[in-house]
């Protein structure tokens, strides 16, 4: 809009009123620029007087992009009518020979209607997509033309006397800065700044800049599912600020690390040694690998396990069936008593699938190792998986590993930790013994920590499960016995076992077999006295332990480990909330090109270049190739994420697509966008070889 046509629509009074930016944001912006209001008491912030930061890959880039409209303003009623007063639809461009990007007399013609609707939006000699970059006169000047082709059309345009090049779009990009007024009929008095006080903003009011949801009228009113949600959290940190970095798109560094980390210990290959001296398959198990110790060269020698007597040795391995790894303990030398105990043994301990257990999958023999008889069982495979007594903080520092070991036997575990181990563990026997199961071997080494680098987990799971039950029908067998399996005598032996774990872990150096009350104080004077009575009740061997008992017992810590699980749910699910968002994307991606491109289809060669397909190619270009005014690419992550939001929504507004040589330009739909992919790419599916995914 030019000055003059501006003056000419400001109230004659203006200078006498106050403007209402300063009475809103504390100051207006377009104060030196011809703002025709009162500005006294303005004060402007820094980031007001700075010129705006133009970094590349800034997502929140106060890019203006002359080429969108809002909803409220011009919508795809406005769109359609246009679009169905000239008779053609859109056809596919004649190709060029010399180039796929060249204009066709088709598009040139469909753009010549479109032209003379919107003539003046932008002349096809203006660059649409450098507007983000261009020096301020350009801007302008492509301002002026938008503006004078949403006159044309008869439409008002509600800039909100925020100058030139300054309106607002459906998270096109805008500054955020809390300008962007909604642009809806009614709620504007004349000089357009909102009439309605309910709709004042009160200063310091966060916009965050993708989230910014311009009020709708009915007709166009939707859910705002095509805005980037940042997550609840992340908008909080972020306080009144409306920046934001590309990190903020993405799961947090700390879990993206963790993750990665565990996955690479899942699917880290053993050395060539000894994966050359391991058998390449054990049923459907591939890629062996020990884990015991994952340092040595040399494949490991079955060593006599000190809780089942049997040598054991533990791998992980990828299952072929469903590609994930397990975990899988071998049982050397192991002769099944008879046939029915296998299935019998893991049909029970299938059956429990707890938190703090790792699952019982399968169990097989096999002789896949040197001929020898095995047993194996499988089991779920945990990262970094260390033994529990790992936790036990060394008495002092030192660093050397054999000095840490010793000052460990010395040391001690938190008390909030032990609460936690026996409130997770007593979690896990109430399941197995509600499945009429019993542990039978609560070891130190049987209870597993994940250890990531430093950190510790508090996550403890209980491995070998039914290992024992398999061994002791061996017993059984001989002596003609059926294999028993929990009874309530293990049973209550676990609760004795969990005991002398937690003294253990408490305090290593004061572990014995038993104890008296005065000696149990002792072993556990820096703890509480709850938890020496929780410990003393587990290890009395005239008590009849039941859990109700020991969950009064432990009540309220066992709401501090929920208030600490519910605080970690919330912090994940908020992660998840960004790659929800991110998983929308990429699935959008891969749509487009499926389709953009694409060499032939159906024998045709000209496909992804015609009709629906050139408006998707065009689409692409506006989106992922945007240039500025030299010509230097824009790597606009917010550009990128904002458009894909709203083509994945098909919302009203408008968008121009120009083609590469800049000569032919069609403004188009998200609606119309999203019904070309959809459209184009059900196309696809429909003439795919195989099902699809
Ligand atoms: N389910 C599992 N997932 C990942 N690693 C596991 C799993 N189970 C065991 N491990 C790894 O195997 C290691 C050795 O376990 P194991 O039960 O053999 O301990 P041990 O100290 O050798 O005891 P034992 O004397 O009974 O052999 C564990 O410390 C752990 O690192």
């Amino acid at each position: 809009m030019s000055d003059k046509s501006k003056k000419a629509h400001f109230a004659p009074d203006a200078k006498h009123r106050q403007c209402r930016n300063v009475v809103i944001y504390g100051y207006c912006k377009n104060e030196d620029a011809g703002c025709p209001f009162n500005h006294d008491g303005s004060v402007k912030p820094a980031s007001a007087v700075s010129s705006p930061d133009r970094r590349p890959l800034r997502v929140d880039s106060p890019s203006f992009n002359p080429l969108t409209f809002s909803p409220g303003v011009f919508t795809a009623q406005h769109y359609e009518h246009y679009r169905s007063s000239s008779q053609d639809r859109l056809a596919p461009p004649e190709r060029s020979s010399t180039s796929s990007t060249a204009a066709s007399p088709l598009v040139s013609r469909t753009t010549r209607q479109y032209s003379d609707v919107v003539a003046g939006i932008a002349p096809a000699s203006s660059p649409p997509l450098q507007a983000q970059a261009q020096p301020e006169p350009a801007r302008q000047h492509a301002i002026f033309n938008l503006t004078r082709g949403v006159e044309q059309l008869g439409l008002k345009d509600h800039t909100n006397g925020r100058g030139e090049g300054e309106a607002a779009g459906v998270g096109n990009g805008g500054s955020g800065s809390g300008d962007d007024v909604p642009p809806e009929n009614g709620m504007f008095d004349e000089d357009g700044y909102i009439d309605d006080p309910s709709m004042m903003v009160p200063p310091g009011t966060y916009f965050p800049l993708v989230l910014s949801t311009p009020s709708v009228t009915a007709e166009t009113a939707q859910l705002n599912h095509h805005y980037y949600m940042p997550g609840q959290q992340q908008a909080l940190l972020l306080g009144n600020k409306a920046q934001r970095s590309i990190q903020h798109f993405f799961v947090s560094d700390h879990i993206r690390t963790e993750l990665t980390k565990r996955s690479e210990e899942a699917y880290r290959p053993a050395p060539a040694d000894v994966a050359t001296a391991l058998p390449a398959l054990v049923h459907k198990y591939h890629s062996l690998v020990p884990l015991e110790d994952a340092s040595t060269t040399a494949p490991p020698k079955p060593k006599p396990s000190k809780v089942f007597g049997y040598p054991c040795v533990w791998y992980k391995a990828t299952s072929n069936q469903d590609g994930l790894v397990y975990a899988l303990l071998r049982i050397v030398g192991y002769k099944l008593p008879n046939e029915t105990l296998l299935s019998s043994v893991v049909e029970s301990w299938r059956r429990v699938n707890h938190p703090n257990v790792t699952r019982l999958h399968e169990a097989l023999t096999t002789k896949a190792f040197n001929n020898e008889s095995s047993l194996i069982l499988v089991y779920d495979f945990v990262p970094f998986a260390a033994p529990i007594t790992a936790v036990v903080q060394p008495s002092k520092a030192d660093t050397t590993p054999a000095a840490v070991a010793a000052a460990k036997k010395k040391g001690t575990t938190p008390e909030r930790h032990l609460w936690s181990f026996t409130i997770q563990l007593l979690g896990a026997l109430k399941a197995i013994h509600s499945a009429g199961l019993a542990v039978r071997m609560l070891d130190a080494t049987k209870v597993l920590v994940p250890l990531s680098g430093t950190s510790v987990k508090n996550r403890v799971r209980i491995s070998a499960l039914g290992a024992l039950d398999f061994i002791l029908a061996v017993d059984a067998a001989r002596n003609g016995a059926a294999p028993a399996l929990g009874d309530t005598l293990a049973q209550q032996q676990d609760y004795m076992h969990l005991g002398h774990l937690l003294v253990t872990l408490a305090n290593p150096a004061k572990a014995a077999a038993s104890y008296t009350m005065p000696q149990l104080q002792e072993a556990l004077k820096p703890c509480s006295p709850a938890f020496v009575n929780v410990v003393h009740y587990l290890l009395n061997p005239a008590a009849f332990k039941n859990p109700d008992e020991l969950l009064a017992m432990t009540a309220p810590h066992v709401m501090a480990e929920l208030d600490t699980m519910r605080g970690q749910i919330d912090r994940l699910e908020n992660e998840l909330g960004k790659e929800l968002e991110n998983g929308r994307m990429a699935r959008l991606m891969m749509k487009l090109n499926f389709i953009t491109e694409r060499p032939e289809f159906n024998m045709d060669h000209r496909w992804s270049e015609t009709g629906d397909r050139y408006l998707i190619k065009l689409f692409r270009d506006y989106v992922f190739h945007p240039v500025d005014a030299h010509g230097q690419p824009i790597l606009d992550v917010g550009h990128v994420v904002t458009c894909l939001n709203k083509l994945d929504a098909g919302v009203p507004e408008l968008v121009m697509l120009s083609s590469r040589d800049e000569r032919n330009c069609l403004i188009v739909s998200y609606t119309e966008l999203k019904r070309c992919v959809e459209e184009t790419f059900q196309e696809l599916v429909a003439a795919q070889a195989l099902p699809s995914y």
